[in-house]
């Protein structure tokens, strides 16, 4: 039987949560096959993030090798890279691999504040693998990171951000808005480099969000492995997230997780 395969490269949250925890779990519920390279290892959980541990750069190309010589992959989505150098690396080998279906969350900042990406890492973001994306999946204040403004606040300077990241090389953005504050909906916009698309939900109060954006950007490039188009995928992870933090788990003492296997018993 053949399936659609889908790697993530990012770092592991051993809470479960987000990272590659919430990438892989959300590649099951998908019904594809998840694979995985870990960039860094985190102490972490509802309660924050603990401890940052990069894994060596040997480390992450040999599971880069293993993953690419052998079993392939149809969709491959990136999370926390941390460094210049691990994001250098893993750019190198999309290229000479010539991997496709590259979908970018661009992880800077924990929900609860603590930093994934090294501030000099976003030159090497910006040059060396924004323009490999299919996607690329930043929120609010990613979004701001990238573009160097202050901040976004309405949905037309939503707008205004796609357009320009889109400058930057990937094919497609999709800016999220859970971060717009003042709206009890969540809106999130697609620009292909021509038209922008708008994907809306009613807005949760919860505070148990933690891997949020992981789990959105994994059910996307889960989509794409099978084969759906762009905004086929996006409706499909917009679907799932609503599902997932209608019914986030009150789990830990702190910010909870998103229930990854809400769509399944509904
Ligand atoms: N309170 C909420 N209710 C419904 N959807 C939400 C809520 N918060 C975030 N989302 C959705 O979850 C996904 C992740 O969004 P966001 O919170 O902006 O990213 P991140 O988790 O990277 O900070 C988006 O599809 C967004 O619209
Ligand atoms: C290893 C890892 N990767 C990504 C996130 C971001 O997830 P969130 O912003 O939803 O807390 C995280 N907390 N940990």
């Amino acid at each position: 039987m053949s399936v659609g395969k889908a790697l993530t490269i990012a770092g592991s949250d051993c809470g479960g949560g987000a990272g590659i925890q919430a990438d892989l779990k959300t590649f099951q519920e998908r019904d594809v096959y998840g694979m995985s390279v870990i960039t860094v290892l985190t102490a972490q959980n509802t309660l924050g993030v603990h401890g940052v541990y990069p894994q060596t750069i040997e480390a992450i190309e040999a599971q880069l090798d293993a993953i690419f010589q052998d079993i392939g992959t149809d969709s491959v989505k990136t999370g926390m890279l941390f460094s210049e150098e691990i994001i250098n690396l893993v750019a190198k080998k999309l290229k000479d691999y010539e991997i496709k279906n590259i979908v970018i969350d661009p992880v800077m900042i924990a929900k609860g504040g603590a930093p994934l990406l090294q501030k000099q890492a976003m030159t090497a973001l910006k040059m060396n693998l924004l323009p490999l994306a299919r996607v690329i999946t930043p929120n609010i204040p990613e979004a701001c990171e990238i573009l160097g403004i202050d901040k976004i606040e309405t949905v037309e300077e939503m707008k205004e951000a796609a357009a320009n990241i889109q400058l930057l090389g990937p094919k497609n953005v999709v800016l999220k808005g859970g971060h717009l504050e003042g709206n009890n909906i969540a809106v999130d916009i697609l620009f292909d480099g021509n038209e922008y698309y708008y994907f809306e939900s009613k807005r949760i109060d919860t505070i148990h969000t933690h891997g949020t954006g992981c789990t959105f950007a994994a059910a996307i490039t889960a989509e794409l492995a099978k084969g759906n188009s762009i905004n086929e995928s996006v409706a499909c992870a917009k679907q799932f997230i609503q599902a997932a933090i209608e019914t986030s788990l009150n789990i830990g003492k702190g910010i909870g997780p998103t229930n990854h296997s809400a769509l399944r018993h509904k």
